[in-house]
């Protein structure tokens, strides 16, 4: 659906309560299903990512009872075959295999056009190093079929993890459930998204599973993962847009619960308000993010945050200096590629924008209303929704791809702007 972005007449001043966090959400479901007796996750997020993981908990035989204020997830108890539908989200292609292969007969794996372009490889090459079946066309991409053969080993296994941290934090998560557990080294280029990582660790950790680390190793140990009942946090990603929208227009916005400690990659909101001239502050349990009067430019490595890459480009898009973004050229297999998505919808509108190898600069441009593309993702749709705070006539293309992670955003991004 074409959706017209709201444009407000004046800075917005707007409190937000966000939905839950996506990547803990899925952290959460996973090692439930993994773990030694049931377990309820409270104030999940329930958006399409979430849903697909818990379907494909269950395929494989867990049980997940979904309320509206919690989800309660018993145990896998392996079931002969299954088809696993991992629409387009990262986190259920690359953390369900390895589950799949603890069960007891073949589970088939597909998602969305897209998702069949997404980078696979690690997935299936871990696996067989592992000693397990996978049977695929050789593409190292989805579709294909992991034969579980209820019990693996594990023990030393070494992976090129430089497109997707999620190839780690997959491993990881099940890695308490094999026999000798796991010794694992990623070697290859640079490991994105380090934070996603950390917080694979702090999960396994808080569910009695010993962990120990150094920079391109984890070693983790085998033995049980402990039910545990989880609240989770507010996701900050998904903030993103609403701390945006206080910087673009010189405004204020209050995100309600922004956690103090926090493993998510969202946090690191906080510095790039500050980088684009903006200020936040604490106030009790909440974040109060402050708008500058002119938006910097800004000069930023943003390997170990790159989903928060599309909406820090529509800021930089409209500040008055120019910017440039580096470390995320593994961001052409995200949700689409999303530098050539983002240097494409952003010129489309006047922008002035160029593709890196590992990046994009960004000129200051005078912009204007169009048709923003959104390629299923939801983070372009975030993306356009920001320029479209302080550029008349920005039309969004499939708003409802927000549902991916945030199926409310279009409803309270209107309550922005009264
Ligand atoms: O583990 C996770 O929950 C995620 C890890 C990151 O993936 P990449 O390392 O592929 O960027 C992130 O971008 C994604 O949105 C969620
Ligand atoms: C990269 C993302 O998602 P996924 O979990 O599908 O990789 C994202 O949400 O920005």
């Amino acid at each position: 659906m074409d959706w017209n972005a709201p444009h407000p007449s004046a800075a917005v001043d707007a409190d937000v309560l966000l939905p839950g966090s996506k990547s803990q959400t899925n952290r959460a479901l996973v090692l439930a299903a993994l773990a030694d007796g049931p377990s309820t996750v409270h104030l999940p997020l329930a958006a399409r990512d979430t849903e697909l993981m818990a379907d494909a908990l269950v395929s494989l035989g867990a049980r997940v009872e979904r309320g509206p204020q919690s989800w309660s997830v018993t145990p896998i108890e392996p079931v002969g075959s299954a088809e696993v539908d991992c629409g387009l989200a990262g986190t259920v292609m690359r953390f369900v295999p390895p589950v799949a292969a603890l069960g007891t007969g073949p589970a088939r794996f597909d998602g969305d056009p897209r998702a069949r372009e997404r980078p696979m490889a690690t997935t299936i090459s871990s696996l067989r190093d592992l000693g397990v079946r996978v049977d695929d066309d050789g593409r190292g991409s989805l579709p294909f079929t992991v034969h579980g053969s209820s019990s693996v080993r594990g023990g030393d296994l070494t992976v090129d993890a430089s497109a997707s941290s999620q190839f780690v934090s997959a491993l990881l998560l099940v890695a308490p459930r094999f026999t000798e557990g796991l010794d694992l080294r990623h070697e290859g280029g640079s490991l994105p998204s380090l934070p996603h990582v950390a917080m694979t660790v702090t999960e396994l950790r808080r569910r009695g599973v010993v962990v120990d680390e150094a920079p391109g190793r984890w070693h983790v140990r085998p033995g049980p993962v402990k039910a545990l009942d989880v609240t989770i946090e507010p996701d900050l990603s998904n903030a993103g847009p609403f701390v945006a929208a206080a910087l673009a227009t010189g405004g204020r916005v209050r995100v309600r619960n922004w956690p103090e400690h926090t493993d998510q990659a969202g946090d690191a909101w906080r510095d790039l308000a500050a980088a684009f001239g903006g200020r936040t502050d604490r106030d009790g349990s909440d974040l109060v993010v402050t708008g500058p009067e002119r938006l910097a430019g800004v000069d930023l490595d943003l390997h170990d945050v790159g989903e928060l890459t599309p909406v820090v480009a529509a800021l930089a898009a409209l500040a008055e200096g120019p910017s440039r973004l580096a470390g995320i050229g593994h961001l052409r297999g995200h949700e689409t590629d999303r530098l050539a998505a983002l240097a494409t919808e952003i010129n489309r509108l006047g922008g002035s924008v160029q593709e890196q190898p590992d990046g994009l600069t960004i000129a200051p441009a005078p912009l204007h209303g169009g048709r923003f593309e959104t390629y299923d993702d939801h983070r372009m749709a975030h993306a356009a929704a920001v320029i479209g705070l302080r550029v008349p006539g920005v039309v969004v293309e499939n708003i409802g791809t927000t549902a991916k992670t945030y199926p409310g955003f279009a409803d309270d991004w209107g309550r922005l702007v009264p």
